[in-house]
């Protein structure tokens, strides 16, 4: 019988570091033609109770964070179920290792044992073929460069700053070209350093690389951003808005949000009340996660407010989740979905999520995690899948900029080929 290089031959997973320091999973499978892939899986800090399962080890080795037996699961278990399958079969692959873990949220082998080698896969068998992993994942229509959503304040749990919300983004959506766009989101990172600079308050960096000043309230730093766009040159609404991630959840206490920076406590209907006003006197045009994760009637309220103005992103409270989803189209719940690999464990569930997330037509926003490596795989991902949008933080810190880098070299590859994605000229 002919021998056929596609055919899994090895998989081994060891321990890197993430961004934070923290152990995470990388994992190498080879094919028995010698083409290689690797992938290192990222991690969160302000996670969704109803993500899949890290695996952590719980023991003394990193402070508890160890992933020795996330790596023992690749090594043993999951190498031994996966050799012989051929790599380009990544649907067959991913579903014999959920067949594997038979748990419904991959607590078994842990989704980071899992997407290590989910990833792992498409990568050696792109490489077998001798395409660019976007084009092997995308064929001729991965052509779609994303606007990049850019976290240039950071805080919540990503800083030790007094600022509730989490993401403040850059959407340079007026450009012409992902490059372009880049550009125009470094010049307004660098005008806002400046800008922080005389008013004497703090540039260090939170765990994405945007500045994490102490500042007084939601609002100041809204103005800091507009300030900032101005002063680059750019027009705040026109050439560049702003994007807000509050991770909610995080200061959703005793079915209040507490908004400790600001010194209040809100109720559903007065937190959407708080977000319209933002809404009305800044140029934002997307907000994720507004209501916390179970809040579901919160979502909901803000929804019905919001949803007809802005993107309305669900990270916690959909996990890329498919049944989390569909629970979101029955309830009205948001118009867009953030797009997390780790949090639901392989390749292919990802891509039935997007696709039910298209079939509704949901808008999906390709994302990073806080902690984050040097794998470049989302951004690739981001062009295969034409999902239009992705948020990989500041472009600074080298985890970050690795993504930005990335996309740069897809641009430059696909050439006059590239498109660049248009969504707030269509919705506006
Ligand atoms: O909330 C988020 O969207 C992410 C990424 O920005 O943060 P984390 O990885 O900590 O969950
Ligand atoms: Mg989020």
């Amino acid at each position: 019988m002919a021998r056929n290089d596609n055919e899994i031959t090895q998989v081994v997973a060891r321990m890197v570091l993430d961004s934070r320091g923290n152990p995470t999973v990388e994992a190498e499978v080879a094919l028995a033609g010698g083409a290689r892939g690797r992938a290192i899986v990222p991690s969160g800090a302000s996670t969704g109770k109803f993500e899949a399962v890290e695996l952590r080890d719980g023991g003394p080795d990193f402070g508890g964070k160890g992933v020795t037996k996330a790596i023992a699961n690749v090594n043993g278990t999951i190498a031994n179920a996966v050799i012989g399958y051929d790599a380009r079969q990544q649907r067959l692959l991913d579903r014999a290792m959920i067949a594997l873990d038979d748990t419904p949220d991959k607590s078994r082998l842990g989704a980071n044992a899992m997407l290590a080698v989910s990833l792992a896969t498409a990568r050696a068998a792109a490489n077998a073929a001798r395409l660019p992993l976007t084009a092997y994942l995308g064929g001729v229509d991965a052509t779609l460069l994303p606007i990049p959503m850019m976290n240039v304040i950071n805080g919540g749990v990503h800083a030790s700053n007094n600022l509730d919300m989490q993401e403040f983004m850059l959407v340079p959506h007026g450009a012409v070209s992902f490059r372009e766009s880049l550009q125009w989101g470094v010049q307004t990172y660098a005008a806002l350093k400046a800008e922080l600079q005389a008013k004497s308050l703090s540039t260090t960096v939170g765990d994405e690389g945007g500045f994490a000043p102490n500042l007084h309230s939601h609002q100041e730093a809204l103005e800091l951003l507009v300030g900032a766009i101005e002063k680059a040159g750019f027009r705040p609404g026109i050439d560049i808005s702003i994007a807000l991630d509050p991770a909610s959840t995080e200061f959703f206490i005793d079915g209040r949000y507490v908004l400790k920076g600001e010194d209040r406590t809100l109720t559903q209907e007065e937190m959407v009340d708080y977000y319209a006003q933002l809404v009305d006197a800044f140029p934002i045009v997307s907000i994720e996660d507004p209501m916390a994760e179970e809040d579901w009637a919160g979502w909901r309220l803000f929804t019905e407010r919001l949803g007809g103005r802005i993107q309305v992103i669900g990270d916690d409270i959909f996990v890329t989740n498919p049944r989390l989803l569909e629970r979101g189209f029955k309830e009205s719940v948001a118009n867009s979905i953030l797009i997390k690999l780790n949090q639901i464990g392989t390749l292919t569930e990802t891509l039935e999520t997007m696709e039910l997330a298209r079939s509704r037509a949901y808008t999906t926003v390709i994302s990073h995690r806080s902690g984050e490596t040097e794998d470049t795989f989302i951004a690739d991902f981001a062009v295969a899948t034409g999902a239009g949008q992705i948020k990989t933080g500041a472009p600074a810190r080298s985890d970050r900029v690795a993504k930005y880098n990335q996309l740069l070299r897809i641009e430059a590859m696909l050439g006059e080929g590239a498109r660049f994605n248009d969504w707030v000229k269509r919705a506006t």
